[in-house]
């Protein structure tokens, strides 16, 4: 078995939607493919009218393969401050052809404000470890984990792009996706995420920080640069976040590059003037080099004057680690690995 939909990006490539077909006959819905949660939740004909803005919503009661799971309830709480909750059923679930028939359909009794809001979201398709899914009191498996044995290879595979419609794949790698090698990294499923250990970073052309340039006579009183190129960030490869938020020791280093940048509270993180001109960051997974250009830095303007932007990388403070969101993410081919044993990230230039 294999499967292959869109991801289409949201303006500002906020999020990626998928079209994901549920129940007998079959109801479509767009759900935000999630590898940092593992609950597949829905807008559904439980949702109160009042907090549904244009989604759409699936309805149990109208699907003839739908089971309600007696007892079961879910509630899930998201690092940005979103939630939703709700009762579960089972139903015939298909992502472009890949199809799994007892697949767990959270449906939303209650969603926040932001989820309201966002009116294209019909729900989440939670593709992190199942060890998560908030289901009780019987934890529920992700589609991925559903589907996993029947799949030609227990693998799916990310290509975000940006501003145009990337590709989500189950159980193949198209080598059409990519280039050269993809490097493969270990995974620390522990916490539930596709948690991994980025090997260097690096700010700008690699001229432009002193530790790559040949300085045979630095002064034992110069500081010696945090060589970021060879300096590790460990973080979760996750597509539900839009942002890359990363050690301040890094967002410092970045934006010491762009002269009008400043860490706004007002803003929420670093800004800059719009027409800013930002240097790339550069991720190395093994052998392989990814590189963020700078224009997918400048995320989007903070308000309708269109003076200020949003930085694409943003401080982690407060979360723990690191998490790779679109803006990392979308610059590489990615493969999210898992035999049931040893899960493993793969990156490749594309
Ligand atoms: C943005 C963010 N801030 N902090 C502290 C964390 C942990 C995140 C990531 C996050 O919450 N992602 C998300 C939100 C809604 C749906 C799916 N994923």
């Amino acid at each position: 078995d294999t499967g292959s939909a869109a991801a289409t990006p949201e303006q500002y490539d906020i999020q990626y939607l998928t079209p994901v077909s549920l129940g007998t006959p079959p109801q479509i819905l767009n759900l935000d493919f999630d590898s940092g949660s593992s609950d597949l939740w829905v807008f559904s004909s439980e949702t109160p009218a009042s907090q549904v803005k244009g989604q759409a919503q699936y309805n149990p009661s109208k699907s003839s393969t739908s089971k309600e799971v007696s007892g079961a309830t879910w509630d899930i709480s998201y690092g940005d401050g979103s939630s939703s909750s709700g009762n579960v059923y089972t139903d015939v679930v298909n992502v472009g052809n890949a199809t799994f028939a007892g697949q767990a359909v959270e449906t939303a009794q209650q969603v926040s404000s932001s989820f309201t809001s966002d009116t294209n979201n019909d729900g989440l398709l939670g593709l992190a470890f199942s060890t998560i899914n908030t289901v009780q009191p019987e934890q529920q498996k992700t589609f991925f984990d559903n589907i996993r044995d029947d799949l030609d290879s227990p693998v799916w595979t990310a290509d975000l792009k940006h501003n145009e419609p990337g590709t989500y794949n189950f159980g193949f790698i198209d080598d059409s996706l990519y280039t050269g090698k993809i490097a493969y990294t270990d995974v620390d499923s522990s916490d539930g995420f596709w948690m991994i250990t980025l090997d260097s970073y690096s700010v700008g052309s690699s001229t432009s920080n002193l530790s790559s340039r040949a300085f045979h006579h630095r002064p034992s009183t110069f500081p010696s640069p945090s060589d970021s190129a060879s300096t590790p960030l460990t973080g979760i490869a996750d597509t539900g976040t839009t942002l890359a938020l990363l050690p301040d020791s890094v967002c410092t280093e970045y934006y010491s590059q762009v002269s009008s940048a400043a860490n706004s509270q007002t803003a929420g993180g670093y800004v800059f003037d719009c027409d800013a001109t930002l240097p790339d960051f550069t991720y190395t997974v093994g052998s392989t080099t990814i590189t963020i250009p700078g224009e997918y830095i400048n995320y989007a303007p903070v308000d309708t004057t269109g003076e200020q932007c949003f930085g694409g990388i943003q401080s982690d403070a407060d979360i723990g680690f690191s998490i790779f969101g679109d803006i990392a993410l979308k610059a590489a081919f990615v493969v999210f690995e898992d035999d049931g044993s040893s899960p493993r990230l793969g990156f490749a230039q594309k």
